[in-house]
């Protein structure tokens, strides 16, 4: 049996904005589905823009996403194996040389479509003789090289927008190695796909007419084609595109306001398609809802509203097992008891620290009338406390004191825990636990 393998390929030019958590994550999570394996590939070949502390930056993005690559690879370290591709296809006569300036080329785009024609390369360079070349090389002019395009049609059929089609003939011949000898993106991604046995690239939409060009790569190199999804891209709640080199909506930024790395996951992934938004418990449970089939064409809003709604449920659901280490990390020692009793009340997993403070820590009870907390306290049951002691001692104040509804809940709520909302106290009066409720309610700091 083959396994998949899919890959995520960022630039290390910037930090990961939410969109590219979209491609990430769809990668990821069809990994896991089909049990394959998900390779880490930074394309910095653009040594000018990429750092090596940004693509720290994206290991540790990921790696709060929950995403763990099988394999990391950088095209910067394997430019001599693109320097090999190249020459086969010079010698094939696939990459040819072109000595025009961008001020040239730019001259010549304005005349074509000045006359109404498409501003599509025209070859110039193809008729240069070799007396012509040397003159440019002699004048101290270096040239880029350009695939040869096969004007026909590419077709392939889609994960996400099935059966697609584009037209080559409608293109430039791209420029696959710059005058510096470095090599723009096309070709090392190719290259890197077929050398690591990549079996499906999943990847923004962006990239649909880089397909139809790497498709033709993929055959001039003798290569099969991998099966290709391109999904819809994301822009912000206004409609503005997302660029990492622009600092959009970073991944970073996300987590340093406290959002669940789950919900950005699950919005990340299942905004934009024809399933709901929707908190997960994890990884796996998103693995098994995502379908690629189901991701629609238009483009979809990131609303930061939306993620901070779903960032709470998600806390909501989530289990003990789930937030254990973060909450010992935290100084909250409550275990499973404190986590059920609070999460329901928590916008951002750090509050679980304030009401620890409540159920451990000292605070100043509020007591508007001292006699009907004094006779609380005179009926509060022995320890220990389980989850009916709530029940049964409010019902003795109740029979003695007259008080009903909020008259009763809210003296005892502002007398335990100094606050006039927060979890059910069935639950959180086992944790303040006996001694610091008397105290409480005879009106010490406790
Ligand atoms: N707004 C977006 N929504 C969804 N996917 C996106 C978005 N922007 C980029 N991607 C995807 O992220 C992946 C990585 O792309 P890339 O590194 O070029 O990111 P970028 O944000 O476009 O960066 P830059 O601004 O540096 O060009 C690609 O699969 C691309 O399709």
């Amino acid at each position: 049996m083959t396994t998949s393998l899919v890959r995520f390929a960022p630039s290390p030019t910037g930090y990961l904005h939410i969109g590219n958590a979209r491609p990430a994550l769809f990668n990821w999570l069809f990994a896991r589905r089909h049990h394959g394996r998900f390779l880490l590939r930074y394309d910095d070949t653009d040594i000018a823009r990429s750092k090596p502390e940004y693509a720290e930056a994206i290991a540790e993005d990921l790696g709060w996403l929950g995403i763990v690559p099988d394999q990391v690879i950088w095209q910067s370290q394997r430019l001599a194996i693109y320097d090999a591709v190249a020459e086969r296809l010079r010698a094939a006569g696939r990459l040819y040389a072109c000595y025009e300036t961008p001020d040239e080329l730019d001259r010549r785009r304005k005349r074509q479509l000045a006359r109404g024609l498409p501003p599509i390369y025209d070859r110039a360079a193809l008729k240069l003789t070799a007396e012509q070349k040397a003159a440019f090389e002699a004048e101290g002019r270096k040239p880029h090289w350009r695939f040869l395009l096969e004007a026909r049609e590419v077709a392939w059929d889609d994960l996400v927008r099935g059966p697609s089609h584009v037209d080559c003939a409608s293109l430039s011949d791209p420029v696959l190695v710059r005058e510096d000898g470095s090599y723009l993106y096309t070709l090392p991604s190719v290259v890197d796909d077929i050398e690591t046995g990549v079996s499906h690239v999943i990847r923004g939409e962006d990239h649909v007419t880089n397909t139809a060009v790497q498709a033709q790569i993929f055959e001039a190199l003798g290569a099969s084609l991998p099966v290709f999804g391109h999904h819809n891209l994301l822009t912000t709640a206004s409609g503005e595109g997302l660029s990492k080199r622009l600092g959009h909506l970073s991944l970073r930024g996300l987590r340093d306001s406290g959002v669940e790395a789950l919900a950005v996951a699950a919005l990340a992934v299942l905004v934009g398609t024809s399933d709901a938004v929707r908190p997960v418990a994890s990884l796996d449970e998103l693995a098994g809802l995502v379908d690629l089939a189901h991701v629609s064409r238009a483009p979809a809003k990131f609303d930061e509203h939306e993620l901070e709604a779903l960032s709470a449920r998600t806390l909501h659901q989530m289990p003990f097992a789930a937030v254990a280490d973060r909450l010992a990390a935290i100084g909250v020692a409550g275990g499973e008891p404190f986590w059920l009793a609070v999460r329901g009340n928590l916008t951002k997993f750090d509050e679980a620290k304030l009401w620890w403070q409540v159920v451990a820590g000292a605070i100043t009870p509020v007591i508007a009338d001292p006699a009907f907390a004094a006779k609380a306290a005179e009926l509060l049951p022995p320890e220990p406390f389980d989850g009916t002691s709530w029940k049964s001692w409010t019902q003795a104040v109740s029979a003695a004191t007259g008080a009903k509804g909020k008259g009763l809940f809210m003296p005892l709520r502002q007398a335990l825990t100094g606050l006039d909302h927060g979890p059910e106290l069935a639950a959180l009066l086992p944790l303040i636990g006996r001694e610091k409720a008397l105290k409480r309610l005879a009106g010490e700091s406790a």
